[in-house]
């Protein structure tokens, strides 16, 4: 193991990176929440600075992937549709198999230049996760309680007020509504089987009413679907927590644009042609297997350093602080001061640990 690759499997680095994550988070959330009395001066301009702020923190994230863990990511699409990309509203349909497969769409809007402004149909409980869930909040994030009666209404509305959104956006569905576990195929495949469905073998059932719910409430907003589906090489299962040790994954991701006139406006349609996606979807993860790429050629997007400029940023703000305060608190000299916060910071350190240890956030309270 060479010196770089020590430092990086280090606790004491992961905790360097998680208190300049947690800190300059709550920092953003913070700078967000004065952006509010500015919504009712000009909505388009408080929504401009939040993309920004938003970007401080997501962009973090995308550097631990990018440049601390040097992630590669190859994107498999048609050169045709490639300029589009980045230029134009679209909704992403995406495999959820994977720990980190939010953090590899993540990295795509980085090189696509969308990061700040992107959007996703996540569940109501990430709302209330600090940094990241506050962060949502501002950026208009879709929430679905996963109760078809409320979020009928509510969703629609959320989806109406992104049709003037003043940037470019991608908009992300996990059309399976939880990510993949043997236990959860079995059941899937079970529903399947009693709607007549063909199985698939690597992805859980589509829902259809988010799908649908989204294509109409977007059309003439977004120009597009990207069917988008992701896998790793040699078989890895990636985890949030490797990405902090400063493990190396390889991240292929295939891409179809689908124009969204071609999208049925009938809900029984719409549901059909997302179950027959699937089916296709299921059939590049065979060919995936079967030669370990997809099919179509390559053309990979640069990484940007903008990410990493960031990042150092608050490093070096943050450390600045940290290291000002320290040596405050050692000079006071007192002993009840000194055991006291080093008390607060072993119970934030046990905090963050247990975060990223179960990251995927999946088993919070519904
Ligand atoms: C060039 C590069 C391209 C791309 C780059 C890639 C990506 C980058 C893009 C953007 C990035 C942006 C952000 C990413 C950041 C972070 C994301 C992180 C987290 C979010 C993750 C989540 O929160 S996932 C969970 C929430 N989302 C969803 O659930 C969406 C899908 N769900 C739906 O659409 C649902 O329909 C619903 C939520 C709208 C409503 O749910 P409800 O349960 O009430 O209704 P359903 O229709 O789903 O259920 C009833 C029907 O379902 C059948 N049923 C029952 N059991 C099952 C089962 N086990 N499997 C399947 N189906 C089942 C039941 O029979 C009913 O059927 P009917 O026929 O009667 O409808
Ligand atoms: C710079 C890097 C520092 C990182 C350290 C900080 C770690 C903080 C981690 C916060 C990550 C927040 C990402 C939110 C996305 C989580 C994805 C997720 O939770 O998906 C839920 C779905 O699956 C459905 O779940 P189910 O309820 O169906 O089961």
């Amino acid at each position: 193991m060479g010196l770089v690759q020590l430092l990086k499997s280090q606790f004491l680095s992961q905790l360097i990176i998680c208190y300049v994550f947690l800190v300059s988070g709550l920092i953003v959330n913070l700078l967000q929440l004065c952006t509010l009395p500015l919504w009712l001066v000009s909505k388009q301009l408080a929504r401009r600075i939040n993309i920004r702020l938003g970007y401080c923190i997501s962009s973090q994230m995308v550097a631990a992937l990018e440049w601390w863990s040097g992630t590669e990511c190859t994107l498999y699409t048609d050169p045709k549709s490639y300029p589009l990309y980045g230029n134009e509203n679209a909704i992403v349909v995406l495999n959820h198999s994977f720990e980190i497969d939010f953090l590899c769409g993540w990295t795509f809007c980085e090189r696509f230049g969308v990061l700040g402004s992107s959007k996703v149909l996540a569940k109501k409980e990430l709302s209330y996760v600090p940094v990241i869930g506050w962060m949502w909040y501002f950026l208009e994030i879709v929430f679905c309680k996963r109760k078809w009666e409320e979020d009928r209404r509510t969703v629609a509305q959320s989806l109406q007020n992104l049709r003037d959104y003043p940037e470019n956006y991608w908009f992300l569905l996990y059309c399976e509504g939880t990510r993949l576990t043997p236990k959860k195929h079995q059941i899937s495949m079970q529903v399947a089987e009693s709607k007549g469905l063909p199985k698939l073998k690597y992805h859980l059932l589509p829902r259809t009413k988010g799908f649908w719910v989204t294509v109409q409430n977007l059309r003439g907003a977004a120009a597009a679907v990207y069917d988008s589906t992701l896998n790793f090489r040699n078989n890895e299962m990636p985890t949030l927590l490797g990405i902090l040790n400063g493990k190396k994954y390889h991240a292929d991701l295939y891409v179809r644009r689908i124009p969204l006139e071609l999208i049925p406006e009938d809900e029984a349609e719409c549901a059909a042609w997302l179950h027959k996606l699937y089916q296709e979807k299921d059939s590049f993860q065979e060919h995936y297997t079967q030669t370990g790429r997809f099919p179509g050629p390559i053309v990979s997007p640069p990484r940007r350093p903008w990410a990493l400029i960031n990042w150092l940023f608050w490093c070096c703000l943050l450390l600045y602080l940290l290291g000002l305060l320290l040596t405050q608190l050692i000079s006071s000299g007192s002993m009840l001061t000194i055991l006291a916060s080093l008390a607060f910071c072993s119970t934030a350190a046990d905090l963050t640990t247990q975060i990223v240890t179960g990251s995927s956030l999946d088993d919070w309270p519904d």
